[in-house]
Formats: C-alpha cells, sequence, structure tokens
C-alpha cells in the first residue's frame, strides 16, 4: 500500500486579519504517493493559497506541511525544490527572450549565478548532458519541435508546458499544477491530458488546480474541494459528482445526479 507523500495539517492562512485558508481547526489532507490529485473550488476557495503553502511561497499562519517525512517549516522556500517538489504558476513565469531550450536549461540548477549571468545576457549552457535532459524533458511535453524557438513567440498553451518541462528537468516526485488549461486551445487539451496521464503513470504524484472539471475528472484519481478556505469534501471523481454537499455548494443544478 503507498504511504501518504504530502501532509497538509491543521494549515491556516490569513491576510490581514482574513481567512484565505483554513477555518478554526485549519485545513487538513493528505496524498499518496503515486496519486492523481484535483484541487476544485469556486474562485477565491484558497486554491494558489493552499499551493503557495505547501511550495513555501508563502509562510502558514499556522499548521504545518510535511513533504516526504519532512516538516517544511524546517526547510528554505528555496531548498523545497530539492525535496522533489516541482510546481506551475496561474500565470507562467519564462525569460521571454531566451530560446525555449534555455529557459529550460536556468531552470536546471537554479543557481543564483544562473539567473544573474541571464539578467547581463551572458549565460550559455554547455553541459551536453544536461542539455538533452531538457530536450528529453521538452519531448514529454509536446515541444520538441520549439526547442530553439524563442519564447515570446509561444502560444499560451505552449508557455504552459514549457513550465512543466522547467520542472520535469529537476524530475520531482510530486508536481503542482495551477490550472494547466488556461489559455490551451480545446482542440490540444486531449495532447494535454495525455501529458498529464503519461507523468501520472511514470509514478509522479500529481495536485492540479483546474476549473475545467470535465479535463479533471477525467484523470484524476482523487478530487478535493475547497469553499471559502475549507475542506468541503474529499473522494474519487464519481464521489464528488454525486455528493450533494458538492453539487449544491459548486457544481450547480446541472450537474445534479
Ligand atoms: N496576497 C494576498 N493578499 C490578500 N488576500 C489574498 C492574497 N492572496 C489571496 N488572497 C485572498 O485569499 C482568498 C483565497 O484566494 P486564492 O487565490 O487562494 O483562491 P483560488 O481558489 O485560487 O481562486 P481562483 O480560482 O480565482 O484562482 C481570496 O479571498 C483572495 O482574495
Amino acid at each position: 500500500m503507498s504511504s501518504d507523500l504530502l501532509v497538509v495539517e491543521n494549515l491556516r492562512k490569513q491576510f490581514g486579519g482574513l481567512k484565505a485558508v483554513g477555518g478554526d481547526d485549519g485545513l487538513s489532507f493528505s496524498v499518496k504517493e503515486g496519486s492523481f490529485v484535483g484541487l476544485i473550488g469556486p474562485n477565491g476557495a484558497g486554491k494558489s493559497t493552499t499551493f503557495n503553502l505547501i511550495s513555501g511561497v508563502l509562510e502558514p499562519t499556522a499548521g504545518r506541511v510535511v513533504l516526504a517525512g519532512t516538516d517544511l517549516a524546517n526547510v528554505r522556500s528555496s531548498d523545497i525544490a530539492s525535496l522533489g517538489l516541482g510546481r506551475t504558476f496561474q500565470t507562467p513565469r519564462a525569460f521571454m527572450s531566451l530560446s525555449v531550450l534555455d529557459n529550460v536549461l536556468v531552470g536546471a540548477k537554479s543557481s543564483g549565478e544562473n539567473l544573474r549571468s541571464v539578467l547581463l545576457g551572458g549565460w550559455r549552457s554547455s553541459e551536453p548532458a544536461l542539455i538533452e535532459k531538457a530536450k528529453a524533458a521538452l519531448t514529454r511535453v509536446g515541444l520538441e519541435d520549439r526547442v530553439t524557438e524563442t519564447v515570446s513567440n509561444l502560444s499560451g498553451g505552449e508557455l504552459r508546458m514549457l513550465e512543466v518541462a522547467r520542472q520535469l528537468i529537476r524530475d520531482p516526485k510530486i508536481l503542482l499544477l495551477d490550472e494547466p488549461t488556461a489559455g490551451v486551445d480545446p482542440s490540444l487539451q486531449g495532447k494535454l491530458s495525455k501529458i498529464l496521464t503519461d507523468l501520472h503513470k511514470e509514478g509522479r504524484t500529481l495536485i492540479v488546480v483546474e476549473h475545467n472539471l470535465h479535463f479533471l475528472f477525467s484523470i484524476a484519481d482523487q478530487i478535493i474541494v475547497l469553499q471559502q478556505g475549507e475542506l468541503l469534501s474529499s473522494g474519487t471523481p464519481q464521489e464528488i459528482k454525486t455528493d450533494p454537499k458538492v453539487v449544491a455548494a459548486y457544481l450547480g443544478d446541472e450537474h445534479a445526479a
């Protein structure tokens, strides 16, 4: 039986005294190694804040996050990635004037030195093994024909896939993806769903925030529903679709069984 890779325990985050995540007892849930979790909830439910707390972008007001047995309160946020956690953001982040390949390479080691030389315009990667790894990551996300393209010429969907490739080069155990279908042409969503399913099949744990429930419910094996920062429900996609609390509070009448 697989064990918990991620444990979120009594987690709370307030901004200026206003609750963003967690009620009185805080938000608690756990994610088993190798699972594919969808994190859903209406706008403002606390999904991105939860991602920011797990990835160390924000510090919790209370509670803790334990990744692979390590309490992240004891880990500098810049070191969380080296514990095997990768994440993408709602708004993709990239060096727009660099090539697709260089964007993957520059993130590979994430040293301050790399970033400084990119900003000064003198950065080059010359490690053949790393270049091969970057190309393999780009092939995984379907960008193998765009390797030499300048990032500013990519479509919104390609930019999202580039972000995933930038994470894959570090070989993360767990990947947090914030709205991967946003800006992706609907005709390409089948391709995206295959990419995510393949990452899952090779043993990676995925947590995906997504508003496109049709997309998410067809690929995730567990759904966690947040409402106003609190856990509303958790279960298989089928259980969630038919949970009266979820139907009433989130999915709306048209989804009622
Ligand atoms: N930096 C911040 N300062 C103040 N309030 C914030 C901040 N970030 C988030 N919030 C508030 O916290 C709550 C949760 O926001 P969050 O962005 O986590 O929700 P979400 O579920 O990701 O929403 P969406 O689906 O719209 O992206 C909201 O009420 C939001 O206004």
